[in-house]
């Protein structure tokens, strides 16, 4: 029940008040508490700076009583940062500071704090029974609230914008909770954050235990979540919350933080701001400082951000089967609810992959400058899927590959690779089998040899098939793209009757693409020269 006595479950489903949600950050606090990471000042100092540029409301700068190294961090963000002028005339972030419920540690915060034009100081103490039992020495209710409230009211002697956290709050029972926040309040704290330390709560319960509180307390405090992300609900956790009424979200950078880490903030802002239909609140965040934001965090702490990660991921804006680019090629709604520049990237990008199809290979060619015939689009499409059937990713330098290969020099070819086969060893001699297509009378001729190498054996297979006495005098490969499955390029000049003729071959098969090479060597000798068959006398 409210305070009022009306049904605290009766929660509306929308909450159209327009009114803001503080995005309060945490990466440089309970972030960096994710095991590995250490930011030195000058890392917590730029990470900060970034963090005035992306428009957080408040920003927890560290746990002054933790070290010296901290209490610098703190001190410096406080002395810097929270003193900045934006250019449009808006105020820096409030800066923010942890401690216990213990008179040393809000003296260190205060401490840490005094050059910031608007500081916070957050206390916490556990209310779990569990953290009493274990970490408290079996602290009785009436102590944990007596030693709460003494702590708030210190607090209140250095600043008149102190939160208050009761610890494990969602294990807490929840008479005991709501005795505490009533507690804190009377002893007038600013803010009460209710955290969900270990991850522990369920989405609708977590937003109806916010409904209750937000009611209860009504307009005497602002009512805060910190989510952790243990069962992976910390953002669902969070927007719940907010739907119920709480004004302020605690949020890591990349969701970084103890254990499965907190709420994510590039997630929970662009939610709230994704679905502004449901949840009509507004955000001081400057979404287009999101990409870079997430970028240096990553570097900074060493912790990367996995692939398909929501919203900053390297594939979150990224398409590659043929059916969405079809799609999102006309209009990127299709399969994309946020805009990729809203968040500073540089939009929506078109993979070609093994599941791409034509309108988006077109498309690439297109920008890279290159209008074809649709013939001859279909003919390196085929080379293209061939080539994604085996390379996770194509590069345009592996379009292009293709197109020199197969494109340029197809036309009025004498002979076709159809494919290649070769074996070998440290005791076998190197075998090659090749077919060769012969294209004046479509005849297909299979034919094998060893040689000295792969490459040898191969282009002696390739000899016989074609009929030709081709010699390779010049060999040279190089990777068209980086990684193992990169493109290998291969050019050589073929002699042919005392005259040379330069071959390219390019596919993720070295001798492949070797092959490749000689027999495109042997097709300009054709070409150039008449037919080399005649000339040497061979079937
Ligand atoms: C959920 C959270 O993220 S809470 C924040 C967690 N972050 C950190 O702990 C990072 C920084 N922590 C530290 O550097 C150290 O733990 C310190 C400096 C804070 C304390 O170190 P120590 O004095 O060596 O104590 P230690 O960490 O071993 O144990 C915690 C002590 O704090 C007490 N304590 C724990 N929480 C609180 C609290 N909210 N208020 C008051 N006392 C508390 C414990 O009862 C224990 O007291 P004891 O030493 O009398 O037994
Ligand atoms: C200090 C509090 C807010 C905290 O980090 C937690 O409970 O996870």
């Amino acid at each position: 029940m409210s305070k009022t006595g009306t049904p605290v479950t009766d929660v509306p489903a929308t909450t159209p008040d327009g009114k803001p949600v503080t995005i309060f950050d945490t990466t440089l606090r309970d972030g960096e508490q994710a095991p590995g990471i250490s930011l030195d000042v000058g890392e917590k100092l730029e990470i900060a700076e970034q963090l005035a540029r992306l428009r957080v409301d408040v920003i927890e700068a560290g746990f002054p009583i933790t070290s010296q190294g901290d209490f610098d961090g703190v001190k410096a963000i406080a002395d810097t940062v929270g003193t900045h002028r934006y250019a449009d005339g808006g105020a820096a972030p409030v800066i923010a500071a942890l401690a216990r419920c213990h008179p040393d540690d809000i003296r260190k915060a205060a401490d840490a704090l005094k050059g910031a034009d608007a500081s916070r100081i957050h206390v916490f103490l556990s209310t779990s029974e569990i953290h009493r039992n274990v970490m408290l020495k079996g602290a009785s209710e009436d102590q944990i609230i007596e030693q709460s409230v003494e702590a708030v009211k210190q607090a209140l002697s250095y600043t008149d914008n102190v939160e208050f956290s009761p610890q494990d709050a969602t294990r807490t029972n929840p008479d005991f909770l709501l005795r505490i926040v009533d507690a804190v309040v009377e002893a007038g704290a600013t803010t009460v954050n209710i955290p969900d330390t270990v991850g522990y709560a369920l989405p609708h319960d977590f937003g109806t235990l916010i409904g209750d509180i937000v009611r209860r307390v009504g307009d005497d405090a602002a009512i805060s979540v910190h989510c952790h992300n243990d069962l992976g609900l910390a953002v669902a956790n969070s927007v719940e919350a907010v739907r119920n009424g709480a004004r302020q979200v605690e949020v890591a950078v990349n969701g970084l933080g103890e254990r499965a880490g907190n709420c994510s903030m590039e997630e929970v802002v662009m939610a709230l701001n994704t679905r502004r239909d449901l949840i009509n609140k507004s955000l001081n965040v400057n979404t287009k400082e999101i990409a870079r934001t997430s970028r240096m965090v990553a570097q900074l702490t060493g912790y990367p951000i996995q692939f398909n990660k929501a919203v900053v991921g390297r594939n979150a804006f990224a398409h590659e089967s043929g059916i969405h680019q079809h799609g999102v090629i006309q209009d990127r709604l299709t399969y994309e609810i946020m805009n990729a520049e809203d968040l500073g990237y540089t939009g929506a990008q078109i993979v070609l992959g093994k599941h791409s199809g034509r309108h988006a290979f077109a498309q690439a060619l297109e920008e890279m400058g290159y209008t074809l015939e649709k013939e001859e689009i279909g003919r390196a499409f085929d080379r293209f899927k061939e080539l994604a059937d085996r390379k996770s990713d194509i590069s345009d330098a592996d379009l292009e590959a293709i197109l020199a290969d197969e494109l340029y020099s197809a036309a009025e070819d004498a002979y076709e690779l159809v494919w290649t086969q070769v074996s070998g060893g440290t005791t076998t001699a190197p075998t090659a089998t090749v077919r060769v297509k012969h294209m004046d009378d479509g005849r297909e001729v299979t034919e094998a040899a060893v040689g000295d190498g792969m490459i040898d054996a191969v282009c002696g297979a390739i000899r016989r098939a074609c009929g030709v006495e081709g010699r390779l005098v010049t060999y040279n490969v190089a990777a068209v793209t980086p990684g193992v499955d990169a493109l290998g390029d291969v050019t050589c000049q073929v002699e042919v009757d005392g005259r040379r003729y330069t071959g390219r071959g390019v596919s993720t098969d070295v001798v492949e693409a070797s092959a490749r090479a000689f027999v495109n060597g042997l097709n300009k000798a054709f070409r150039l020269a008449g037919n080399p068959k005649a000339e040497t006398g061979a079937p």
